[in-house]
């Protein structure tokens, strides 16, 4: 395996299409109380979702996938670094900007339960982004709930009934069809199937490609199970303590990872072939659970590391490009080029 000298952030090539959301160098740091450094939720990250691409982010829990959702959201305070959508700097956004900003830039979160109003039906729900941003009628406005209700699979009636009369599944396919109200460029998926069940989990990714297909939608897909993040996203970023150590074609890091860390990652995955669940095993019972804290000037994930070498301690590895392969991929790793 070998590694390009130049240093890079995903930047994909010339013909691409256009970067719908574009983050540069983000960084979010949380105060952590009186003698305590700031905590490095998200460190350098830097990446861009394209019109109709998915872009997954995966990494164990408390990595930084969520906080990186929400930085783009305006949810969380950027430190450092830049977020631009569809070529507008939206970094520190004014909440003004912002309510305008919510008919191109969406989300579904995790708990279907209690994102929607339990108090309101589905149609009012559903029709208050319209009522709100684009002042429609009453009559188009129940056209277009039902329209859209049908679309992600609901029956039409489902507008006059409340959300406690819905399944998770269900509900789940409600606020999609919220999010999709007023036709969205970007909608960020943070753990969108997660509290669902496993069959319920497929007919709503389902839905989410199709949609996708359709509407020629962006996605921000964040999830900790790794299959599911596979089966949606077109490139990956993989993230550890905030920082991006591997990122690239998604069938390309899944089949063959190059980073001591996603290796760890996915032979903690199910796997159902017997031998693969024996190679799998051993590299897992390679990479050492959590003994000590990570260097503060190395590699962020050298105190777990099997491979570790002295520099790994004290020079933290920048992203690069990996050579050859058919699309860009970056790795963080000084030991790259001797990896197996
Ligand atoms: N508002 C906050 N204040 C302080 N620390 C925070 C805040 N939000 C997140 N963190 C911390 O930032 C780190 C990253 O959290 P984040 O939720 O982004 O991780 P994650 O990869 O999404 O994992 P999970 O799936 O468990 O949420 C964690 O250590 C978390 O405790």
């Amino acid at each position: 395996m070998t590694a390009s000298s130049a240093s890079t952030s995903e930047t994909g090539t010339a013909s691409a299409p256009p970067a719908v959301l574009e983050v540069r160098d983000l960084s979010v740091h949380f105060r952590q109380g009186r003698g305590h450094p700031p905590l490095r939720a998200v460190d350098g990250v830097s990446f861009a979702v394209r019109a109709g691409e998915t872009v997954g982010l995966v990494g164990e829990s408390g990595s930084g996938k969520s906080t990186i959702g929400r930085a783009v959201l305006g949810l969380n305070p950027v430190t450092e670094g830049r977020i631009s959508f569809a070529g507008d700097d939206i970094t520190r956004a004014a909440p003004r900007v912002r309510r305008r900003l919510s008919s191109r830039l969406q989300v579904v979160f995790q708990d279907p339960y209690s994102s929607l109003n339990p108090a309101r039906t589905i149609g009012q729900t559903l029709a208050e982004p319209l009522l709100v941003h684009e002042k429609s009628g009453r009559a188009e406005t129940a056209e277009r709930v039902a329209a859209m209700l049908r679309r992600v699979g609901m029956p039409a009636d489902a507008a006059d009934r409340y959300p406690g009369q819905f399944s998770g599944g269900q509900r789940q396919r409600i606020a999609i069809a919220r999010a999709l109200m007023l036709s969205p460029q970007l909608v960020i998926c943070d753990e969108p199937v997660s509290a669902l069940d496993l069959s319920i989990q497929a007919q709503v990714m389902n839905l989410l490609a199709e949609l996708q297909d359709e509407l020629a939608l962006s996605y921000l897909f964040i999830a900790h199970d790794l299959p599911v993040v596979r089966h949606l996203s077109h490139r990956v970023l993989v993230l550890y303590r905030g920082q991006v150590l591997e990122s690239g074609d998604a069938g390309a890091v899944y089949d063959r990872p190059a980073h001591p860390y996603t290796q760890a990652l996915l032979a903690a995955a199910p796997e159902p072939d017997p031998a693969a669940q024996r190679a799998r095993r051993a590299s897992r019972a390679a990479a050492k659970a959590e003994p000590g804290p990570p260097s503060p000037t190395g590699c962020v994930f050298a105190h777990r590391c099997p491979q570790v070498a002295d520099r790994c301690r004290t020079e933290r590895p920048e992203l690069r490009v990996l050579a050859p392969e058919p699309a860009p991929r970056a790795v963080a790793c000084h030991l790259v080029d001797e990896l197996p």
